[in-house]
Order: C-alpha cells, then sequence, then structure tokens
C-alpha cells in the first residue's frame, strides 16, 4: 500500500529513521561481515566461515556438509539463514548467516577467486550486546582469526589453483582449484644434495624473514627460476618446495590470460603463503620481438657498423599493453614493481627448458633472486631414484652406475623409467641402466680455454658432436649442425656474443 501512496524518495527517509530508531532502542550492536568489499573479495569472510566450521558450527541445528572431490577433510558449513550462539569472555555471541538476492547486475567474484552465485547475496551478521562490544569484540575477532588460520593449517587440504579464461569484468570464475596432492619432497628429489640443502635454507631463510624485508623496504617475496631440460625434475622441485612451506600453489596458465591488466587481477587474488608459478616462460610469453630487436642491435653493431640503428627493444605503450596478451613488462611489474607488493609471503617460480631463449630482462640479477640449474643424473641423483623406485640403500653394481653415469646426458625422469620397468628385479634394473648409459653420450664437464666467457648476459648449451664437430645454437636459440670443428666452437661463440657456454656435449 505504502509503495503505492508514498513517493519512494520519501519511502527511502522513512526507512532510514526507523532503522535509526531501532538501532537506538535495540540493546544490540550488529556487525556485518560481507562476502565481498568493493570490487574484491573479504578475507574476514573467509575467517569466519572457516571459525565456524570447526567444531562450534556442528553444535548447530542446521549444517551443511561438504567434501570436494579427491579432498581429505570433511567440512561443515553453517546452513544457509541459520543462527549459532557462544560465549566468550563472558558476553553472548552469536553469528548468523543471511543469504538474499543480489540487485541484477553485480556479481562479483570472492577474494580467492570464487564467483559469487549469481543472485546471492551472503553475509555473516555478528550480534553482541552493546554494553560489552568495546570491552570484547576486539579480542573476539582476533580469536576468530587466530582459530581460523589454526584449524585452516590443521584440516584444510593445500589448494593447486589454475586461472581459467576470463572475458572481462568480475562476472567470470578467475581460478580454479583442487587439492594440491603431489608427493614430491626434498627427500625424493634426485639432485644433488649441497643443491638441495642450499635452497631448503634459502627457503626457510625466506620464510622467517618478515622483519628484515620490512626493514630493508622490500616486498616480502622471493622469485625462483629453474631451468633444465625436461625431465630433469622442475615440476618435482615446484611441488616439493610447496610440500617443504605448506604452502598453496597457482599454476598460472600464461596463455589464458588475455592482456596485463587480466594477469594484475589474477595475481592480486592470490592468497599469501602461496607459491606462484609459471612454467615454460619461453613458450607463454611472447618474446619473440624484444628478441628480434636484440638480435638486429646486435648484427648491425658487430657486423654492419654503417647499417642504421636497430629499432628499440621492445618498448610497448600502456594502450598496447592492455590489447596485446601479457607482455615481459607486465609480467616484470607484478614481479618486481607496485603490483608486487600487494601480497606477502609469496614464492615466484619461473621454469624454463631454454635459458637461452629468456630475455636479458628476466635474467639481470636482482629480478628472479635464485637461478636454480636442474640437470642431468649424477650419481647422488642415481641413488636417490635408485631408492624411490626399487628401494635400495646400496648394491653391487653401485660402483659400476657411479662409472658409468660420470657426466652422462641422461635425465633423472629416463633414469628412473628404466629402474621402474624392472622393479621387481634390481639387479635387471640395473645392468639394464648401465647397458643404456654406456651406450650415452658423454658429457664434458671442462670447457676449452678457448671459450669466450665474458659475455654472461646470456646462457647456452651448445652441443658437439661426438666427432668433435659443434652444433651451434643459431640467433632464435635453436641448436643446427654446423658441421664445424672443435676449433671453430671458439669462432663461432666469439661470433655470437650474446652467449655463454655452459655445457659442452662431445
Ligand atoms: N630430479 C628428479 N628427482 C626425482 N624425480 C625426478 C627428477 N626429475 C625427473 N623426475 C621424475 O621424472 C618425471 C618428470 O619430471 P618433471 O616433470 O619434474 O620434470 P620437468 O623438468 O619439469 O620436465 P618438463 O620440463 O618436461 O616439464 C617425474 O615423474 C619425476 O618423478
Amino acid at each position: 500500500f505504502g509503495t503505492k501512496i508514498l513517493p519512494s524518495e520519501y519511502r527511502r527517509i522513512l526507512s532510514t529513521w526507523s532503522k535509526s530508531l531501532v538501532s537506538y532502542f535495540t540493546p544490540y550492536a550488529f556487525v556485518e561481515v560481507p562476502e565481498f568489499y568493493g570490487a574484491g573479495g573479504n578475507e574476514i569472510y573467509d575467517y569466519v566461515q572457516t571459525y565456524l566450521s570447526s567444531s562450534t558450527a556442528i553444535a548447530a541445528h542446521h549444517v551443511s556438509l561438504c567434501r570436494p572431490k579427491n579432498a581429505t577433510y570433511n567440512t561443515f558449513a553453517l546452513a544457509d539463514n541459520e543462527s549459532i550462539h557462544e560465549e566468550f569472555m563472558g558476553a553472548q555471541i552469536s553469528w548468523t548467516h543471511h543469504v538474499s538476492h543480489r540487485q541484477a547486475g553485480s556479481n562479483p567474484i570472492n577474494w580467492r577467486g570464487l564467483p559469487a552465485p549469481e543472485d546471492e547475496k551472503r553475509t555473516y551478521t555478528l550480534k553482541i550486546r552493546k554494553e560489552v562490544r568495546s570491552r570484547v569484540l576486539e579480542p573476539y575477532v582476533e580469536h576468530v582469526i587466530a582459530t581460523a588460520k589454526n584449524f585452516k593449517d590443521r584440516t584444510r587440504d593445500r589448494l593447486l589453483y589454475t586461472n581459467v579464461r576470463n572475458n572481462g569484468g568480475y562476472n567470470k570464475r578467475m581460478w580454479e582449484s583442487v587439492p594440491f596432492k603431489h608427493p614430491s619432497t626434498f627427500d625424493t628429489l634426485a639432485m644433488s644434495p649441497e643443491l638441495k640443502t642450499e635452497i631448503k635454507a634459502d627457503l626457510l631463510d625466506f620464510t622467517k624473514g618478515e622483519q628484515f624485508y620490512h626493514r630493508a623496504g622490500k616486498a616480502w617475496k622471493r622469485g625462483y627460476l629453474l631451468y633444465g631440460p625436461p625431465g630433469t625434475g622442475k615440476s618435482s622441485m615446484i611441488a616439493a618446495i610447496a610440500n617443504y612451506l605448506q604452502y598453496d600453489v597457482y599454476d598460472v596458465e600464461l596463455t589464458e590470460v588475455a592482456s596485463n591488466s587480466e594477469l594484475r587481477k589474477l595475481l592480486i587474488q592470490t592468497t599469501n603463503r602461496s607459491v606462484i608459478v609459471i612454467e615454460d616462460i619461453d613458450c607463454s610469453l611472447d618474446l619473440s620481438e624484444r628478441k628480434k630487436a636484440a638480435f638486429q642491435k646486435h648484427t648491425s653493431e658487430t657486423k654492419r657498423p654503417e647499417a642504421a640503428p636497430a629499432p628499440p627493444a621492445m618498448k610497448r605503450t600502456g594502450a598496447e599493453d592492455e590489447t596485446c596478451r601479457v607482455t615481459l613488462s607486465g609480467l616484470l611489474n607484478f614481479t618486481d614493481g607496485l603490483w608486487s607488493c600487494c601480497g606477502s609471503e609469496r614464492i615466484i617460480i619461473f621454469t624454463t627448458n631454454h635459458i637461452e631463449k629468456l630475455d636479458g630482462a628476466l635474467l639481470r640479477s636482482g629480478r628472479m633472486d635464485m637461478h636454480i640449474h636442474m640437470s642431468w643424473c649424477t650419481f647422488p641423483a642415481f641413488q636417490i631414484l635408485a631408492y624411490n623406485n626399487l628401494g635400495l640403500e646400496t648394491h653391487a653394481l653401485f660402483p659400476e652406475v657411479e662409472k658409468a653415469i660420470f657426466d652422462k646426458a641422461i635425465t633423472p625422469a629416463d633414469v628412473s623409467e628404466l629402474l621402474l620397468k624392472k622393479k621387481r628385479d634390481s639387479t635387471a634394473a640395473l645392468e639394464g641402466l648401465i647397458q643404456v648409459l654406456l651406450q650415452e653420450t658423454q658429457l664434458v664437464s671442462e670447457l676449452p680455454a678457448a671459450v669466450n666467457f665474458q659475455q654472461q648476459e646470456k646462457y647456452d648449451t651448445v652441443s658437439v658432436t661426438a666427432d668433435g664437430s659443434p652444433l651451434a645454437a643459431d640467433e632464435s636459440g635453436a641448436v643446427e649442425d654446423s658441421k664445424a670443428n672443435a676449433e671453430n666452437l671458439k669462432a663461432c661463440l666469439q661470433q655470437q656474443q650474446q652467449h655463454y657456454c655452459s655445457k659442452l656435449i662431445i
């Protein structure tokens, strides 16, 4: 009736007055915790939800019980519009989970990248008596957050997130998650024990480094670049790091990200204490333009000084950045720039099979804090694989394997596979491995004195065949058989001054 005779303006004023009157006379104070705050989500909402899903919530009349697929734990949640009461510091507190209809058109995603259901607005409302509010509220909120964090650490599976394509706006899911169950640990990783110790110490320093980062005015994050041939354990290393630190993992599929601004949105929504991974960065980021520019510049400087100057290295305007797919500058802005500070305690890992293809800007010191070379299988690495796959700590054939594996270009993945093939018969498995190793090409760890090491900006793997002819890398990083002799290697490297020879295969 009122809606027909009263203009909307008066109705609004009346409603405000009546609300003020009720709040003046009611003995209670209400604290609303909405699921969303602004364009992003509300972290406190998640804490309250977790807090209420602990044993307290089970005491409510009406709870929902869920277990995400492949998860280890059940999750209780306060059912929609259900209330729960508890006592804290002598005060009565109640929580109600309000679910109401959202206005059409506004449909944000929450802070973990999950979409709000199409037309629902979710809020937890805390009710507390006004006279105890100032004494109880602050310690109570701290208690809720601490309990939620503790509960999460004890009972929640860590998650592996991957991004899904977003067509703009906030009305699409940006991250999807599954429980993270990768079994790799530093114990199962086959690599040099010294390097493992170094990485673990670095990670520990990082997790304890809050004060250091604060004092030094740096964002609390650490970047690792894992490089090496396929099958040397880069993905296994990422899993081992996440398991060691008990962090969630965000696996960024850059080819699914439409622009730098979408990358920003994605990365802002990652949680603290997480590992953000961009695998095969040389394949997912378009570096070709920059490389081409750099090569043209190099050739014009070294071969044809009289030629017109090469075009400047990829310098994009802001407008271009928005229309192109993700650019190197967009990525660096998040890892290094202003955006690197929105969030803390985060590890950023890039992987590549071709470090020589990476832009110098990514390799420059200070960009990635640690460059980790995942290399061929050595004897200590083999020992770990023998234990992982065959349960062997030692065997009469180990000395023979040690001799045969020395400086051989075989990956831990290949060794694992060979051992697994005959895992019921350890001796046969080791004999099979030795046979393969004896046929493998040999690595020469000593680099010839002729190789010029001055240009260390770029890295490369230069291969040389058994007869001594080098397989030289061309300007795009691809390796081709040049049929030159070993002596030509020096000339070849000097000519392509941007390469740094890290390993030789003969
Ligand atoms: N260093 C290692 N330690 C233990 N296992 C390894 C190691 N390297 C490879 N493996 C085994 O080989 C398989 C492939 O390894 P992984 O995917 O980690 O290699 P990668 O370097 O990431 O390869 P790619 O570059 O192709 O992604 C895994 O199943 C893993 O068990």
